[in-house]
């Protein structure tokens, strides 16, 4: 992938001629073009507010460009979208337009056109486009090009290219982190291939017959969703180096911004409306936030709308806005609205890269990984074997884009046999991010199985409101044993450099699916790592300690990082320290003769004489894996460093009802080895020792 310089989002204004009404009740022009550079075409437009405001007000406004009833469609796509169409049919760009503006303002027009008036809209314009610029090309590179049509209705994704008697549940998709880029993925969206232009176009048809209308005061014709026509490119050159390039193509049409009073919504539509305005408003807060020079998190989450905008707008994306406003003076808070929405949006500077790989380097890289799992397999065939073998484990189903690379961690536990018996078997993650799968079988042999919405098991962690969460670590608690039991999970916010710390608590009835609920702060108490506790969290338990206010004992979730302790006490954070308990009750720190720290893990540590695993912190707070060998005089000799993001684990707990323990890494430490046995010891002194296998070495844990 190349990168480029960054550049802002274009900002086109569209302003349609008077409708009817307007006509017939003289509406008078609140907008007027004040300059127009006729060469880049960059222009300030005047707005006016209306006769009957007390004070008359004439607001300026800088865009990239204006268009009113005297230029049709097709000057806007020769203007400005011919040459993103060029870039990413030719280059692998992406390129989004999308089209922003009041219900009745001709965003629909702008982008399908009008069939009455023969009037072409930016789609079909742009896939003739495509498929001459290919024609041009003389087919001296091999094109594949596919499109895909969806809406977002009342929040929900629907795919609008299947067949016409799917019910709207079924043509439902859903979102998921991309790991491969900053955009999103949209699961089972039907992509077809295309060979033609009157091909594309049958199916942008098919998919404009689907879409959500209705019929208001405002509009006749107007859209009751959010619709995305995309076209992907790719080419392939037929040389030696097989380069590969894959652009995509959006285009965006937005629901209009709607008021109740003037569209007369009511029932359905009223609903519809809210959720139409409360998608806008949350493309407005990205927008707010991108432009803003002090903010770190963009809340890109609140809406499926943003997180479908994502790489179009602060992203890697050429994006281009298409404002669309009315000239009419009735119309003048909205149109106030929609320009300040669009100046904020032209501030919003995106870095588009060219999605490019050779297929030779590609073929290499596939080669190495093919080899390195083949030795994961290798190894975990072994284990594997031995583990269906003693308890008869079901297989565990990943998901197909993950299955690769996931990592597994399991743990068994079980009261009635005198054994205890914990298998754990790892593949690494495709992901970024740790992810971990997990059957938990408790004393009574109840099987909890994490499935996310799809019955699939949980890659990635959503809440309730299904914003995403890298996952860190997990513990089990049961607070109330006889009505539900709890599963509490340490996540992080992804991508979020200074994301919070919160814990997503799980309620279940015995034998029933978990379901996730983001339980504990709602985001409102973060846990600024670097700045609050300038630490990291290393691992957690859950543990009782002495409510300060009540003298009363409590069961309180214990972060541990490399220096303190954070107490979260019914999830209200508590204290910063613990002092009174030493920090060596789970951490013992070793320093080296070169006055480097290592920080032993409760889990990783080795009961063999003399060999360690220990972490050590970086000035970056990344944790190494050292793993160490005790020479006599009891100095370190470090003879292996492997790289590891965080470790998090679980204390064994005391509690007779907890007998179940679990063992978490990040994906990084899953390349040490993936394969992690715990079985009873014969001998009565080792009744409680562990084995652990890494590399061959056989190490001990209690
Ligand atoms: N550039 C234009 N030239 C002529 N008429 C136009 C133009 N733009 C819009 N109109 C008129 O305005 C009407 C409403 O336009 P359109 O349906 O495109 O609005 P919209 O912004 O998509 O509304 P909604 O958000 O409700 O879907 C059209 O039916 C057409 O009559």
């Amino acid at each position: 992938m190349l990168s480029n310089k960054s550049e802002s989002v274009k900002v086109l204004i569209r302003c349609r001629p008077f409708n009817q009404t307007e006509i017939i009740n003289h509406s008078i022009k609140c907008i007027d073009i004040q300059q127009l550079d006729n060469k880049n075409r960059q222009c300030t437009i005047k707005l006016i507010s209306p006769k009957r405001y007390r004070r008359r007000i004439s607001r300026l406004f800088r865009f990239d460009s204006f268009y009113d009833e005297n230029h049709p469609t097709e000057h806007i796509f020769q203007d400005f979208i011919q040459s993103l169409v060029s870039d990413v049919t030719l280059n692998g760009y992406s390129g989004t337009v999308f089209a922003y503006g009041q219900t009745g303002s001709g965003k629909s027009w702008t982008m399908a056109g009008c069939q009455c008036q023969s009037e072409n809209g930016l789609i079909s314009i742009a896939i003739e486009n495509v498929f001459n610029l290919i024609h041009q090309s003389n087919y001296e590179h091999e094109f594949t090009i596919k499109c895909a049509y969806l809406e977002i209705y009342n929040e929900e994704l629907h795919d609008l290219l299947l067949p016409r008697n799917s019910s709207k549940l079924s043509s439902r998709l859903e979102l998921r982190e991309n790991p491969r880029s900053s955009g999103v993925h949209i699961t089972n969206l039907t992509w077809k291939n295309v060979y033609s232009i009157d091909e594309c176009l049958k199916f942008k048809r098919f998919g404009d017959l689907a879409r959500t209308m209705g019929s208001t005061q405002m509009n006749r014709d107007s859209s009751r969703s959010h619709t995305m026509f995309s076209l992907s490119i790719q080419y392939q050159n037929n040389s030696e180096t097989k380069l590969f390039r894959q652009g995509k193509l959006n285009f965006v049409d937005l629901a209009g911004s709607e008021r109740q009073i003037k569209t007369g919504a009511s029932g359905q539509q009223l609903l519809e409306s809210a959720k139409i305005n409360l998608s806008l408003s949350a493309l407005n807060k990205v927008i707010s936030s991108l432009v803003q020079t002090n903010t770190t998190h963009i809340p890109y989450r609140d809406s499926k709308l943003t997180r479908l905008l994502q790489d179009s707008i602060g992203g890697t994306t050429k994006t281009i806005m298409i404002a669309c406003i009315s000239p009419s003076e009735d119309n003048y808070d909205e149109t106030l609205c929609t320009l300040r929405y669009a100046s904020r949006t032209k501030n919003i500077r995106n870095t588009p890269i060219i999605n490019e790989n050779s297929s030779y380097v590609l073929l290499q890289q596939y080669a190495e990984e093919i080899q390195r799992l083949r030795a994961i397999i290798n190894s975990s065939n072994i284990h594997m074997h031995s583990l269906s073998r003693s308890v008869g484990l079901n297989e565990t189903k990943f998901d197909d884009q993950h299955s690769l690379k996931t990592i597994c961690d399991r743990q068994i536990s079980s009261e009635n046999s005198p054994a205890t018996m914990a298998k754990c078997q790892r593949s690494v993650s495709c992901q970024t991010m740790s992810i971990l799968t997990a059957t938990v079988i408790s004393s009574t042999q109840t099987t909890y199985d994490i499935h996310d919405k799809d019955s699939k098991q949980i890659i990635i962690l959503f809440d309730e409101n299904q914003q995403s969460y890298e996952f860190i670590a997990w513990h089990s608690c049961q607070l109330s044993p006889k009505s539900y039991q709890k599963l509490i999970i340490l996540v992080k916010e992804n991508k979020n450099e200074n994301s919070w710390l919160g814990t997503l608590i799980a309620n279940t009835n015995e034998k029933q699916s978990l379901i996730w609920k983001n339980h504990l702060y709602h985001r409102q108490h973060q846990l600024q790592l670097s700045k609050q506790t300038d630490s990291i969290i290393t691992h957690f338990a859950i543990e009782e300690t002495i409510d300060s206010r009540s003298s009363s004992p409590t069961l309180s979730l214990i972060l541990y990082t490399s220096s303190n302790y954070i107490i979260l006490n019914n999830n209200i954070f508590l204290s910063l320290s613990y002092k009174n308990l030493p920090i060596n009750n789970h951490f013992i720190t070793l320093k080296e003769q070169t006055g480097s720290i290592y920080y032993l893990s409760d889990m990783l540590y080795s009961l063999s004489k003399n060999e360690l695993l220990v972490f050590k912190l970086d000035q970056n707070y990344h944790y190494r894996l050292h793993h160490i060998i005790l020479n006599e005089k009891f100095s370190l000799e470090n003879n292996e460093q492997v790289d590891v993001e965080h470790c998090c684990c679980c204390l064994n707990s005391e509690n007779e009802a907890l007998k179940t323990k679990f063992i978490s890494s990040s994906h990084f430490l899953s390349f040490i080895n993936m394969s992690c046995e715990i079985e009873e010891e014969q001998e009565e002194n080792k009744a409680n020792m562990h084995l652990i296998n890494v590399d061959n070495n056989i190490l001990c844990f209690e």
